[in-house]
């Protein structure tokens, strides 16, 4: 029996990987796991419960009883705390420049690493694979995954695109409102995970020169070469 299909994604903000994960798991027909999704949807049940995100035992306590549901079909991933559909509440401003310090937290991050290998094993068990995506897929929470990636851009483009994604525009002003949710979060985030250098074994796909079909075109080359070295 072949081996279920685990893909690793990593990268920066705005690196493109959320966008090329899931198309990728739409296209080879397996689920998607959003992982910096829940980080978020902890960050928002602290701010929701008046948690102290400076009190790293109580977020990590708060992890540790996180009433968390997420769906992982790339067509409609979804995210619900406590049955509360939070998949726009996650995705606000206050969320993401409160969400460094909850995934800086060495408490908290053991706590969601084992939730995601679970919730991979889950998913991989269920469609015949599982496409993941975040910070430290291919180094801590999935090292023996068959193909593992790390997707990068350079800081222009991922500000450009994250610029154009949030204030609908790329022009200076717009890029620098944007700055704290890609340059500031990814200082912050790198301390305590390696996302800006592929790890041994992890292939890297630079995308700042290419548009998102491209991406996601080059992430299934990945794939298919390595399976077929497989076989
Ligand atoms: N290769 C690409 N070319 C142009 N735009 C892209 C490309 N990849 C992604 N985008 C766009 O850039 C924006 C950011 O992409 P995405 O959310 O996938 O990044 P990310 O790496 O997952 O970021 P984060 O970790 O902050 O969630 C989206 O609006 C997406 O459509
Ligand atoms: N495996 C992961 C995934 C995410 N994070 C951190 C990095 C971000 O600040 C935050 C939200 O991630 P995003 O939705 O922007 O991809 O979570 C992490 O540390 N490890």
């Amino acid at each position: 029996m072949t081996a279920p299909l685990t893909i690793a994604i990593d990268g920066p903000s705005g690196s493109g990987k959320s966008s090329v994960a899931k198309a990728v798991a739409r296209r080879l027909g397996i689920g998607y796991l959003d992982t910096g999704a829940m980080y978020r949807a902890l960050t928002w049940w602290c701010l929701e419960r008046g948690v102290d995100l400076a009190d790293t035992e109580a977020v990590a306590e708060a992890a540790r009883t996180l009433p968390l549901e997420v769906g992982t079909d790339p067509d409609a991933p979804t995210v619900a705390v406590d049955g509360t559909d939070v998949g726009a509440a996650i995705r606000t401003s206050e969320v993401s420049t409160a969400v460094s310090a909850v995934a800086t937290n060495l408490q908290v991050r053991p706590v969601l690493q084992q939730l995601q290998r679970d919730l991979m094993a889950r998913i991989a068990d269920e469609t015949g694979g599982v496409v993941a995506e975040g910070r430290d897929i291919t180094t801590v929470v999935a090292p023996d995954a068959r193909v593992r990636l790390l997707v990068t851009a350079s800081e222009e483009a991922r500000l450009r695109r994250r610029s154009a994604e949030l204030h609908g525009s790329a022009d200076a002003a717009a890029v620098e409102a944007t700055r704290d949710q890609v340059v500031r979060r990814d200082r912050d985030d790198s301390t305590v995970s390696t996302f800006t250098e592929a790890a041994e074994g992890v292939h890297l796909v630079d995308t700042s020169d290419l548009d998102l079909e491209a991406s996601i075109e080059a992430v299934l080359d990945v794939v298919a070469g390595v399976t077929e070295a497989e076989e």
